[in-house]
């Protein structure tokens, strides 16, 4: 398990791979469970709440949807841990000014600040595609125990701004952004269905399968695979800086 890629440009996943999912579903939801009543009534006026609570009705196809029926549709999304993108705004909202109180910290697995200070002093070009929101990732980076990353990161992307992330569409909606050929630009993440619909894009895979995760993929994955980023072999791509 040392694969090897050449690539100019690296997009990161975030609970799964860069992260530990338990630290999100034991931490950061609570967390966020906790505080939709108080943001759904006392903050209903805000454009950003507005719209979201507006895409919740949507999803539910309940125009009327009051704050508690809007509420108790988060829950169960959370319960299903659907990556809903008017949930993601909601707790992106809740985090963000969490983080920035230090309520909360981020979670990165200790393998990955090395390597990612590694390929970026290399040259490679780091970006962050998450079904958390914008805000929620800037946050996350910003609020590392090894101190605030963001430095290191060119570019974030959410489902609001690039789209789903088991469609290959949004792949190449990231693309036309950075400017980084397909071709040269790696994702890695720890789902099949995402890594499946970047391959289908013309990008680089490959498939963390960290022991400490809960949900292990069954069977072998198609795409190179590595338990930790220390096992992942970067070159960075010819003709690029
Ligand atoms: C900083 S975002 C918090 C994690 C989160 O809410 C999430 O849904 C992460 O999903 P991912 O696409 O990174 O697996
Ligand atoms: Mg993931």
């Amino acid at each position: 398990m040392t694969p090897r890629f050449r690539a100019a440009a690296v997009v990161l996943d975030i609970e799964g791979t860069t992260s530990a999912t338990r630290h999100v579903t034991d931490v950061m939801y609570p967390y966020s469970r906790r505080r939709f009543a108080e943001l759904l009534t006392e903050r209903q006026d805000e454009p950003e709440v507005r719209a979201a609570v507006e895409q919740v009705r949507e999803l539910l196809d309940e125009p009327e949807a009051d704050a508690r029926r809007v509420e108790r549709a988060l829950g169960e999304w959370l319960d299903e841990d659907r990556k809903v993108t008017p949930l993601k705004t909601l707790q992106g909202i809740i985090w963000t000014e969490a983080f920035a109180r230090g309520d909360l910290t981020a979670h990165f697995y200790p393998d990955v600040v090395p390597a990612l200070r590694r390929w970026h002093e290399r040259g490679a070009r780091l970006y962050v595609y998450s079904s958390g929101s914008v805000s929620a990732q800037r946050s996350w980076f910003g609020h590392a125990a090894e101190g605030d990353l963001r430095g290191l990161v060119s570019g974030f992307f959410d489902t609001r701004n690039a789209g789903p992330k088991t469609a290959s569409a949004s792949y190449r909606a990231i693309a036309a952004v950075t400017g980084v050929p397909p071709a040269d630009t790696l994702f890695l993440s720890d789902r099949a269905s995402e890594l499946d619909a970047a391959r289908d894009a013309g990008w680089l895979t490959g498939a963390l399968v960290r022991p400490e995760e809960p949900h292990q993929p069954a069977g072998r994955t198609e795409h190179p695979a590595a338990r930790s980023f220390t096992e992942i072999d970067l070159v960075l791509a010819e003709g690029t800086s």
